[in-house]
């Protein structure tokens, strides 16, 4: 766990940027500091890696304050990625990802296969890593600025804005890869964002900040939807938060009914579409899964053709339909 304790940082010029900041970030979970331009992210990222030194109150990690041993070392078992991923130009990509264990002293052989092995985990096709920098997209430098973090197998990562830069299409795919990653490493995670739909769709924690570096809420999101602290937080969250919260309710609980007569299956039993009069083939719309949100499943009725939005299994396979009727009662319960 990482503690703040009424972590203040005035800069020399006067500027209070993080006022008696008191929170505490969970192991292995992914902690979204989101909030508007100004309000202290970055300055409270980096008091954590002591790139910025706090003013007064105190930083601990598993309950030992920052403070205490050196700022190399303590860099050394936290990992940090950064907007443009700031990569090393003159080192081609698996010579960036290798740079911390470099310094460590390990052996080339064992450097250069972890390198490998950590670029195909963060998605980048291996075929790039010769390449610099400079020949890659922006989406790729930020999958190899992750495997760069990520090297040393720290126990902290500290991500500040990693996918801002990139388009929307990319990002989204980064953000999945990230939850995906995630998954299987289990790091504690600190991310920075001025977004607050990717610190809803990231964060198992979200600290909502607001100018002058003071905390406003921390929750997960979706108790920050259902119950923002106060006005600022509610408009910062957004109009449409009822709606977003139901990202968090699960379709293992509604009730599925029986495929409809005019539902055309192929041999696999998957969804081929609606049948019409005349014999024409209406398109089926968006499906959704078990494990899916009711805001799958809504999307999936308001997108068929016939009001009755269609449940597959993994395989693809019809199980059943929804239509409006069963989410309004789902949504009243
Ligand atoms: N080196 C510095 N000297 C003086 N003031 C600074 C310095 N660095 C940041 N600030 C100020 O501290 C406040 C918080 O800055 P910080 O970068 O932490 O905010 P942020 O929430 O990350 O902002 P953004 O989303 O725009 O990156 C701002 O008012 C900023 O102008």
């Amino acid at each position: 766990m990482i503690e703040f304790e009424d972590v203040t940082k005035q800069y020399p010029d006067g500027t209070l940027a993080v006022d008696k900041l008191s929170l505490r970030i969970p192991s292995n979970e992914i902690t979204v500091f989101v909030g508007p331009s100004g309000c202290g992210k970055t300055t409270s990222l980096r008091m954590i890696n002591r790139t910025i030194e706090r003013s007064s109150g105190r930083i601990s990690i598993d309950g030992e304050d920052i403070n205490s041993g050196d700022p190399v070392s303590l860099r050394r078992g936290i990992g940090y990625v950064i907007q443009h991923a700031g990569l090393f130009p003159h080192k081609t990509v698996v010579d960036n990802v290798a740079t911390v264990p470099k310094l460590l002293g390990w052996d080339r052989k064992k450097t250069r296969s972890v390198a490998m092995e950590l670029l195909e985990r963060v998605g980048l096709d291996l075929k790039l890593a010769g390449r610099y920098p400079a020949q890659l997209s922006g989406g790729q430098q930020q999958r190899v600025g992750v495997a760069r973090a990520l090297a040393a197998d720290p126990k902290i990562m500290l991500m500040d804005e990693p996918f801002s830069a990139v388009d929307p299409i990319v990002r989204h795919q980064l953000q999945e890869e990230l939850l995906r990653l995630q998954r299987d490493i289990g790091k504690t995670i600190v991310f920075v964002t001025h977004d607050i739909d990717e610190a809803i769709k990231l964060g198992d924690n979200v600290a909502v900040l607001r100018v002058g570096g003071k905390l406003a809420q921390f929750a997960p999101p979706a108790e920050l939807l259902a119950n923002p602290a106060d006005d600022f937080v509610e408009s910062f969250v957004g109009q449409d938060r009822g709606y977003r919260a139901l990202t968090f309710l699960h379709t293992d609980q509604l009730h599925l009914s029986p495929l409809p007569e005019d539902l055309v299956l192929d041999d696999d039993g998957k969804p081929a579409g609606w049948l019409k009069g005349g014999g024409d083939l209406l398109p089926i719309g968006a499906t959704f899964t078990r494990s899916d949100s009711v805001r799958a499943a809504l999307d999936a009725v308001l997108t068929s053709p016939t009001g009755h939005g269609v449940c597959v299994d993994e395989n693809g396979k019809a199980l059943g339909v929804v239509d409006h009727a069963i989410l309004a009662e789902a949504l009243r319960s």
